[in-house]
């Protein structure tokens, strides 16, 4: 397919998702089905179009001044890709397959507008009732912060400590453009273009060995200021697929006993497998059953809690541009509760001295530090360890790091735009 074709494409993407109101990759997925003459490079290029249209929704349609699916493919096109009108108006020729030539409107669109004077919540692209809530954590410098949350995010590798040495791991993967992370010491970086295809990580020679896992750096570090010892008993008490409790795993250097478990067997699923390829032998796995508690031996005695709680996931916008539109107040409101439920269940898990690490992949106050403060205040038997002090655990690159993040009484937030990683919040509490 010509760059132009692909245009159309996604224009014809971009309108089905609108119509249908369907989740833009279920909507990928069908085209690719329904157009096998299209190959991977071009089903990558169209995908990139269509999450790039959904990352810059909002003032795409504001510099166009209207909201069609074309008019938002041409202001992304101007904003997220830098074209300028003329190399707009070259790809949209109206020869076969390829787009309409602009319309004079169009045309002085490109040229002319600017953001300048857009509200807060178009120019940094986020739906317009989170615009509080993020005044309140960024201020002036939301628009700022949610352009970073709206760019297009890295592969992130981290490598299983248990099996191999970053080094060596990264020669090993030197085709696929492997750098080392800024703050993880296990981390390599990918850096993925608009167009690039799936590098394919899980058929790689040092993922089959269990030498590294998909893990974004935000959640590496949150794993990694937990402290986890060798010899803890440490609780992974949200820990879906494992992405924490295998970097626990690898922190505890097989020594000690590490629980996982989730309120959904579904999601603790795959947790299984990945273990096994990690090497990881000091792990129980509880599947719930049923209503009963499936931690009710554990008597105060934990070492360490991990709480990856269930959250709006706000932090994760730049990997799912889709899910930031679909965010709804109401939905909030049920994180809010569980988050509150989860924290006080970790209250008894946790022995005297002992430590709850709360953490979420969200920016907003509501998830974060208003649930340590409310926490507080229904067990005040437990207190902050400083964040100071938390980012200890990165050794050399403890200070850079505090001062990169969003520090606050009671714990620490690592954006896009301040840390390069996912926005991660996490909090240290210690109990007596
Ligand atoms: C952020 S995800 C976990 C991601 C995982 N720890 C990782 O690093 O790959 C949050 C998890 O919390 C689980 N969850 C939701 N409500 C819960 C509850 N009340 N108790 C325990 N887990 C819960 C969800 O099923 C989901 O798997």
């Amino acid at each position: 397919m010509t760059p132009a074709a692909r245009l159309s494409a996604a224009i014809e993407l971009i309108e089905t998702i609108d119509s249908n109101r369907v989740p833009a990759a279920g909507a990928l997925k069908e085209w690719g089905t329904a157009h096998r003459f299209a190959g991977s490079g071009d089903r990558a290029a169209i995908a990139g179009l269509v999450w790039d249209v959904l990352r810059r929704r909002a003032s795409s349609a504001w510099i166009m001044g209207e909201d069609s699916a074309r008019a938002r493919l041409l202001g992304m096109l101007k904003l997220e890709r830098g074209l300028n009108a003329d190399a707009i108006a070259a790809l949209c020729d109206g020869s076969r397959f390829a787009p309409s030539p602009l319309s004079a409107a169009e045309r002085n669109a490109l040229s002319s507008n600017t953001l300048d004077g857009a509200p807060a919540h178009i120019a940094g692209d986020y739906p317009e009732w989170l615009d509080p809530h993020l005044a309140q954590v960024f201020g002036e410098n939301r628009v700022l912060e949610a352009a970073a949350m709206a760019s297009r995010a890295p592969l992130d590798l981290r490598v299983n400590t248990l099996k191999a040495k970053r080094e060596k791991v990264q020669a090993s993967t030197a085709h696929l453009g492997t750098t080392p992370t800024k703050w993880s010491p296990n981390g390599l970086r990918i850096d993925i273009s608009a167009d690039a295809r799936n590098p394919g990580i899980q058929a790689e020679e040092a993922f089959i060995k269990g030498q590294i896992e998909v893990q974004d750096e935000g959640s590496q570090l949150a794993a990694l200021l937990s402290a986890a010892k060798p010899g803890e008993q440490v609780i992974d008490l949200c820990a879906g697929a494992g992405g924490k409790t295998l970097a626990l795993a690898a922190m505890m250097q097989g020594k000690g006993r590490l629980i996982a478990t989730d309120s959904d067997k579904r999601q603790l699923a795959p947790i299984h497998e990945r273990l096994s390829r990690a090497g990881v032998h000091n792990c129980d796995v509880r599947t719930p059953k049923g209503e009963g508690e499936i931690l009710s031996d554990i008597k105060a005695s934990a070492d360490l809690v991990m709480i990856d709680a269930p959250c709006s996931g706000t932090g994760t916008w730049r990997r799912n541009p889709d899910a930031k539109w679909r965010i709804r107040p109401g939905a909030l409101e049920v994180r809010l509760k569980t988050q509150a439920e989860v924290l006080d269940r970790a209250s008894h898990l946790v022995k005297p001295g002992g430590r709850i690490v709360y953490v979420t992949c969200s920016v907003l106050d509501a998830e974060n530090g208003e649930q340590i403060r409310g926490f507080l205040a229904r067990h005040p038997g437990f207190s902050i360890i400083p964040p100071a002090e938390v980012t200890a655990a990165l050794w050399d690159k403890a200070d850079d790091f505090a001062a990169a993040t969003l520090r606050s009484a009671e714990g620490l937030l690592m954006t896009p735009r301040r840390t390069g990683t996912d926005g991660f919040y996490v909090s240290v509490l210690r109990k007596g």
